[in-house]
């Protein structure tokens, strides 16, 4: 048992360290680097060179050197750092440390693997140990991570680090249960590494939990953070925080986006891209290859990989919980002969975590989604990143192939690109991504199909699991928002589906309706228009054919919208709706709302039933000419009025939206209370990569679809603002569209 410390050696121990922050401060601020300079290009301190107080005015140059010692850091840390064998910085470290020590605003941005964590774990401890931070001071920085797995491992290196300091620390994220608990501790927590969505659950929630004194915020995989699956989440919590406090943003991919920091209200922010000048945007110890690899192949590839690599640690990308699941299950049955693990955002947490600690220490093939793509530092030891699916994003592609050839160990990573998405080649290839292009060895391919179709058989379950396979895996590619790449209507859907071991193509629906208005465009060219002024808009429809998906995405859009969508001054519906072909398309059409239909192109019916733009309305009351020869004053007046309107709409709109949503929260939390809360429910509307779910359960909400949700909705999130920031529901857009009615006609 530990004896207490005596009042007099504490005494001596406070005298010491008020001595020591004495010495760090003026050690800080007497050397600290020029704004906006780059500690690199200094050379390192001369060996045996004095460190920290050299005579009674002078310190020692921080900025430039190599090694932690050689910092103005405290002893605590410095022990730390010794004890988890740090002692040489790596690059990033050596830039942002000297800026990041005197308390300046960073962006930071560094290849995968290279010692982001330690750039801003020490000066988030140096600051509060300074500021001789105590329990009673409560919160003092907050390190932000997308993910529950990523704060864990965050937590891990704070502890270790960080374990001469009296500090407390908490990890804060989804899906654990004991959250209760949490409230009653959380206010006397100094540093807390938590996913967003848990953070603001206590924000909106716990009594006495508040950030109003926080010094150090961090956002680590910033891009991420500040994309729009976590805008809302995040501005809710910034606006809970303090302005003055030191920022720091890391990230491998970093964001530049003005508005993004305009967010974040960064002061002078030191931008330190360590990398921006070398000649690869991976880590250089890193080979990768792409190997071209048809859609009902790729299952046939993987397996042959797998058998030929049974002494590896293989980390296996997939675009969909349900992929995972089916091909770990369907694998798991067919014994390859090195363990299997998976890892979605669907299992609990504990299993989660249980699995990320697994593949940790052991040889095995762990599928996952982009759950494992950020971040996760297996150990070092990952031999090979295998992506079945090709990523959304050359920033996705670094950031899952960096989970192997971290700090100085080498990895390999291979991605199966389909014949139509060999752009991406293309485009790795541009962003300083040095991909080889290898070809499949036809011989060496160990066909799994018939296997896969024998279990189908012999397990329904599976066969079962093989459809949701099949459908989520499509619909990803679906609603991809690059159609460049992604195209699902070059995909060989009927061979996919055999892929799988499934004995029948199951049905799509929103394939059904993609090709029914593909096909009912089609038969309009071909059925020759009457009148020319049909045949011009036909060609624009033609175009729409031939050309990228997203203009034939813009159609199918233009359908459902048909009823709202009429050109001002055309006088008739577009020619879209003139070849409208499903009644599904039709019953849609109702609820559908284009938000970005330009001002004033509400199509209105007269009590014939004819259509009249909305300025023709005023012009026929007041002076009874043709829209076109409105008097331009009162056409302005009409806008004007429109959008007073609109903005008085849009206020009561969002009071409600607040109002709504604080009684939801209230709800779950009586829920919660009453302990109905399924944490399988709960991972399923997360998709788990964030934890935002904690905050808002609601199973079958598309609000927050990630890359893991269970349709395979990954771009959801991580790329379209439309539904992932708008976050609007179908009821929502109803009433939004009764009040843009109303204010229509008042
Ligand atoms: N100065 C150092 N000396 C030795 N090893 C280090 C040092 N700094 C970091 N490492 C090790 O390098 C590995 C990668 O570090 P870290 O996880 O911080 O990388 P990262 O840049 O954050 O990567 P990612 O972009 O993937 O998140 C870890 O295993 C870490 O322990």
């Amino acid at each position: 048992m530990r004896r207490p410390k005596s009042k007099e050696f504490r005494k001596q121990q406070r005298i010491s360290e008020e001595s020591e922050i004495e010495l760090l401060k003026s050690w800080i601020e007497t050397q600290k680097p020029e704004s906006g300079s780059n500690p690199l290009s200094l050379p390192p301190l001369p060996k045996n060179a004095p460190v920290g107080r050299v005579d009674d005015t002078a310190f020692s140059r921080y900025a430039g050197v190599g090694r932690f010692e050689q910092l103005p850091l405290s002893k605590k840390t410095k022990d730390g750092l010794r004890a988890a064998k740090f002692v040489s910085m790596t690059e990033i470290q050596r830039a942002s440390l000297p800026h990041a020590l005197c308390g300046r605003d960073i962006l930071g941005a560094a290849k995968t693997g290279s010692g982001k964590t330690l750039a801003f774990i020490i000066p988030v401890l140096e600051k509060l140990y300074r500021e001789r931070w105590g329990p009673e001071d409560g919160v003092g920085s907050i390190i932000i991570s997308p993910t529950r797995e990523l704060a864990g491992q965050l937590f891990d290196v704070l502890k270790s680090v960080g374990k001469f300091h009296n500090f407390s620390a908490g990890l804060l994220i989804g899906g654990r249960k004991d959250v209760d608990m949490e409230k009653e501790r959380v206010h006397e927590l100094n540093i807390l590494i938590c996913t967003p969505g848990r953070l603001l659950q206590h924000m909106d929630e716990t009594p006495n939990f508040e950030c109003s004194q926080m010094q150090v915020l961090v956002l680590d995989e910033a891009d991420r953070i500040l994309d729009s699956g976590f805008k809302r989440e995040l501005n809710a919590i910034i606006s809970q925080l303090p302005k003055r406090r030191q920022t720091m943003l890391f990230s491998a991919t970093q964001t530049k986006s003005i508005q993004d920091l305009a967010r974040l209200s960064l002061k002078d922010p030191e931008y330190l891209s360590v990398h921006e000048e070398s000649v690869t945007a991976t880590p250089t110890l890193l080979k990768q290859i792409v190997m071209e690899v048809a859609l009902d192949q790729k299952l046939n590839m993987l397996w042959s990989f797998i058998k030929t690599h049974l002494q590896s640690k293989i980390l296996v990308f997939l675009s969909s919980c349900k992929q995972v699941k089916f091909v770990f299950e369907a694998f798991k049955k067919l014994h390859p002969g090195i363990p299997l693990k998976c890892l979605h955002g669907r299992m609990k947490q504990e299993r989660r975590m249980a699995i990320y600690s697994e593949f940790c220490e052991k040889r095995s093939v762990l599928f996952s989604t982009d759950v494992a793509a950020r971040g996760l530092d297996f150990n070092k030891a990952v031999d090979w990143v295998v992506q079945v699916d090709c990523p959304e994003s050359v920033a996705s592609y670094i950031h899952r192939v960096g989970r192997t050839a971290r700090y100085k160990s080498v990895g390999k990573s291979v991605l199966f690109l389909m014949p139509s998405e060999m752009q991406m080649f293309e485009k790795l290839k541009a962003a300083k991504v040095p991909v080889h292009y290898n070809k499949p060895k036809k011989e060496l391919v160990q066909p799994v199909s018939t296997l896969l179709a024998s279990l189908l058989v012999k397990y329904p379950d599976l066969q079962h699991r093989a459809q949701r396979a099949f459908v989520t895996y499509l619909r990803s590619i679906h609603i991809q928002k690059d159609k460049e790449i992604f195209d699902v209507m070059k995909l060989p859907i009927d061979a996919y589906s055999a892929s799988l071991g499934l004995p029948m193509t199951p049905k799509i629906r929103f394939l059904n309706q993609k090709i029914k208005s593909k096909a009912a465009l089609a038969k309009a060219i071909l059925d020759e228009p009457e009148n020319q002024e049909e045949k011009n808009g036909l060609e624009i429809s033609k175009k729409n054919l031939d050309s990228s998906d997203s203009e034939v995405e813009e159609t199918e859009n233009d359908l459902l919208l048909a009823a709202d969508n009429t050109k001002e001054g055309e006088g008739k519906a577009s020619e879209d709706t003139e070849i409208m072909p499903a009644t599904r398309i039709l019953k849609k059409k109702k609820l559908k709302i284009n938000v970005h239909r330009p001002l004033g192109t509400r199509v209105v019916f007269d009590d014939e039933g004819h259509t009249l733009p909305p300025l023709a309305r005023i012009a026929d009351t007041q002076s009874g000419k043709e829209s076109l020869l409105l008097d331009p004053e009162q056409k302005a007046e009409y806008y004007r009025k429109m959008r007073e309107d609109l903005k008085k709409a849009d206020k009561e709109d969002k009071l409600l939206e607040r109002q709504r949503r604080r009684e939801k929260r209230i709800k779950q939390k009586m829920k919660w209370k009453e302990g109905n809360m399924d944490e399988d429910d709960e991972d399923d509307v997360s998709g788990s990569e964030s934890d935002k779910a904690t905050a808002r359960p609601n199973k079958k909400s598309k609000v927050y679809f990630d890359s893991d949700s269970d349709d395979g909705e990954r771009n959801e999130v991580t790329g379209k603002g439309a539904i992932g920031a708008g976050s609007v529901s179908l009821e929502e857009q109803e009433a939004l569209a009764l009040k843009l009615l109303n204010s229509m006609h008042s």
